[in-house]
């Protein structure tokens, strides 16, 4: 039976951190919400995690950071997955090449990759690093080793990125293991690059064959000719929050009920079994919609 808050919202997921670190310093990083983070979890730890949340019934992990590929036991992790929960993971995709075999070996179902622009340039300008090659490298090593479907996320910057969708559409059109995932700027230094995506999901639904709601979020997918676009916009919408279905974990061990809150977290280090369960159902009592 999975947890519900008392919002009725169950909890299907489960997003673990693995790392603040990261080899890329994006302009725009929320760094998974966390606050000055602490020691990371060890393997065990993580393991130990994970075999509680499929107590709770949880089914899927997504393994996020910092760059989670920059964990040296990344594929001890991924192997130490309980049976039946399905992994994924959020990559910038720089090392990906390099793990891509290991990760589908060791249980992974499927990676999201970060990819801002397929401009070299402008993807210099964003992360401040000249890695496009070897990220699009990551992505066809993650493709040979059907790491699939694979969401090549894009954040939506106004004045920097907004004019490449046609080319990303290009990029995966075809490849029905690719989909654009276009994340709306969580705004929150009031970024002169932020853009609403309201408009853009206005055109994309005028070109469309099909568009289907997923349930994690009610977040829309638009079937276009040969392409498929998810699209992610989280600031000020209570649709999102209310089909919101994970719980989070940071890379020091505390459960996080919201990406966007910091004054509700649980330290579960150094629990006994017991205590890690009644924390867990204790932190899923605390979930509530950010905006309501
Ligand atoms: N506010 C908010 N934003 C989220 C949440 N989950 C994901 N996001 C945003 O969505 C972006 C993409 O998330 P990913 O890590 O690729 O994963 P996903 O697409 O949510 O998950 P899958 O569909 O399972 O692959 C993140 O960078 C966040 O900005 C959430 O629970 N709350
Ligand atoms: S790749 Fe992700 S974690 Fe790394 S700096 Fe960019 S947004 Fe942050
Ligand atoms: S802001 Fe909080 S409640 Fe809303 S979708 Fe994100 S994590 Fe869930």
């Amino acid at each position: 039976m999975l947890l519900k808050d008392s919002y009725d919202r169950p909890v299907s997921n489960i997003r673990i951190s693995l790392t603040p670190r990261c080899n890329l310093q994006c302009i725009y990083c929320h760094r998974e919400g966390e606050v000055k983070p602490e020691k990371e979890l060890s393997q065990e730890e993580i393991a130990e995690i994970l075999r509680v949340a499929a107590k709770f019934g949880i089914r899927s992990v997504k393994f996020t950071g910092g760059e989670p590929l920059l964990r040296k036991d990344i594929v001890e992790i991924v192997r130490s997955v309980p049976e039946g929960m399905e992994s994924s993971m959020t990559t910038n995709g720089i090392l990906l090449a390099q793990y891509a075999t290991d990760l589908k070996a060791a249980g992974m179902k499927r990676v999201n990759v970060s990819i801002d622009s397929i401009i070299p340039e402008t993807y210099k300008k964003i992360t401040g690093h000249d890695s496009l090659k070897k990220v699009l490298e990551g992505v066809q090593a993650a493709l040979d080793a059907g790491l699939t479907p694979i969401k090549i996320n894009m954040v939506v910057l106004e004045g920097i990125n907004d004019h490449e969708i046609d080319d990303f559409l290009a990029y995966i059109r075809g490849n029905r293991n690719l989909v654009l995932q276009l994340i709306e700027l969580m705004n929150f230094n009031n970024c002169e690059h932020h853009t609403k995506l309201n408009d853009l999901e206005d055109s994309l639904a005028a070109r469309s064959k099909t568009i289907i709601t997923r349930r994690m979020h009610h977040r829309k997918k638009y079937c276009l000719d040969g392409a498929e676009v998810e699209v992610v916009r989280p600031l000020h919408n209570s649709e999102f929050c209310k089909f919101c279905n994970r719980l989070r974990v940071t890379s020091d061990g505390k459960l996080k009920p919201c990406l966007l809150r910091t004054d509700n977290h649980i330290d579960i280090r150094g629990k006994s079994r017991k205590e890690l369960e009644d924390l867990f159902v204790k932190a899923v009592a605390t979930r509530e919609p950010f905006y309501k």
